[in-house]
């Protein structure tokens, strides 16, 4: 396929998604399986372009002053690829497969594509609902939050250690040019290609033995100020599909007892895989069994209960774009209560001198400071672990951290734009 025709493609994808509201990567896959003669060099370009309009939305929509597919991928183009009118005016002429010629008006818009005057979630695109919770946590910039919240995420890994060590992957990597993540000392970053693509990382040896995770710096980070320690029991409350589980499994070096739930059971299913992959041998999951208590027995026993809370994952918008102008003031309101709930229940695992690691993937202080000052009103036995003390789990990464994230009484919050990873909130609290 030509360029052009790409950018026919993704013009139409984009217009099926406005109709039909669904995850832009159902339309792409959907687009695939209806174009078979496109290769796989072709779907990564159209993927690229469109992921890359969902980012720069707001402001290609404002630029263009409409949010038809074709403007929103056209002001895409000029506001976070850079191209210039001539350069679009190649791609956009009306030849067989490329999209219609430039109209006046679009030639003008294009040839002076300014934001200067633009409110700030459009400069910072996102939705306009959520500009008061981003002032209030990041005031006035909470335009350049959202500015590297819309550039493409890299590919973060995580060493198992529990396999390999991580200068023997770095090695094993090389051909993928792999950096050392800065706050992790697990982590291994990989950037993508010009067109957003990542290398195909699960048929790697070094996947497949185990040895690397697909795993955000951010998340990583998570886990460490946690605080896991070898010998320890601790329950993983949110379990999900394993992510954090493998890491703290890794950090435990196998020893003591971690336990892993999630209240819904088919989210659990690809934990059995991957903990046997990563060689981690010190975790049982417990999956829910219609009303049973399937954690009594673990009441008041807990040296840390992890809570990977369910939220509104505005701190992974670099790699969801489009779930940013997918979520609703309904499904923040859901989070808040769903959150305030299972740190209630957490509550009860916890022996004295425990801890709780509340952790989100969410940049609204609804979500994070405030479920943890709601906790400790109701719960006066439990107090807050400075993060000047949670960071020191990092050595003497911890400090340059804490320098890079943005800190509150409660808890540190990570950014894009502060520490280079997802978005990710971290509060401790201990139990007297
Ligand atoms: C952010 S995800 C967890 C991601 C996972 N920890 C990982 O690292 O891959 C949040 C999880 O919380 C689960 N969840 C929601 N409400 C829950 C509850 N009341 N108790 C336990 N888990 C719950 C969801 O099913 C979801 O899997």
């Amino acid at each position: 396929m030509t360029p052009a025709a790409r950018l026919s493609a993704a013009i139409d994808i984009l217009a099926d998604l406005a109709v039909r509201r669904r995850p832009a990567s159902e339309s792409l896959k959907d687009w695939g399986l209806r174009h078979r003669f496109a290769g796989s060099g072709d779907r990564a370009a159209i993927a690229g372009l469109v992921f890359d309009t969902l980012r720069r939305r707001a402001s290609a929509a404002y630029v263009m002053g409409s949010d038809e597919p074709r403007a929103l991928v056209l002001g895409m183009l000029a506001v976070m690829r850079g191209l210039d009118l001539d350069a679009i005016a190649r791609l956009a002429d009306g030849s067989r497969f490329a999209p219609a010629q430039l109209s006046a008006d679009e030639r003008t818009r294009l040839a002076d594509p300014n934001l200067e005057t633009a409110p700030p979630w459009v400069k910072g695109d996102y939705a306009q609902w959520l500009d008061p919770s981003l002032a209030r946590t990041f005031g006035a910039e909470r335009v350049d939050e959202g500015r590297a919240l819309a550039a493409r995420a890299p590919l973060d890994l995580r060493v198992n250690t529990l396999v390999a060590a991580p200068d023997a992957v770095l090695q094993e990597l090389a051909h993928l040019s792999p950096e050392p993540g800065r706050f992790s000392p697990l982590a291994l970053r990989i950037q993508l290609d010009t067109e957003g693509k990542a290398p195909p990382l699960t048929s790697e040896a070094a996947f497949v033995k185990g040895a690397v995770e697909v795993q955000d710096e951010g998340s990583q980070i998570a886990a460490i100020l946690a605080g896991p320690m070898p010998g320890a029991q601790v329950l993983d409350l949110c379990a999900g599909a394993g992510g954090k589980t493998l890491a703290l499994a890794g950090l435990m070096d196998n020893k003591g007892q971690l336990y892993a739930y999630d209240s819904d059971i088919r989210r659990l299913k690809p934990i059995h895989e991957r903990l046997q992959r990563a060689q981690v041998r010190n975790v049982q999951v417990r999956a829910p069994r219609g009303a049973a208590d399937v954690l009594a027995d673990l009441e008041g026993r807990m040296d840390l209960v992890l809570i990977d809370a369910p939220c509104t994952g505005t701190g992974t918008w670099r790699r969801n774009p489009d779930a940013k102008w997918r979520m609703r003031p309904g499904a923040l309101a859901e989070r808040i209560a769903e959150q305030a709930r299972i740190l209630a229940d957490a509550a009860r695992f916890v022996r004295p001198g425990g801890r709780i690691a509340y952790v989100t993937c969410s940049l609204l202080d609804e979500e994070n400071g405030a479920q943890i000052r709601g906790f400790l009103e109701s719960h006066p036995d439990f107090s807050v672990v400075p993060p000047l003390e949670t960071v020191l789990a990092l050595g003497s990464r911890g400090l340059g951290l804490r320098a890079a994230a943005l800190e509150s009484a409660e808890g540190l919050l990570l950014t894009p734009r502060r520490t280079g990873t997802d978005g990710f909130y971290i509060s401790v609290v201990r139990r007297e």
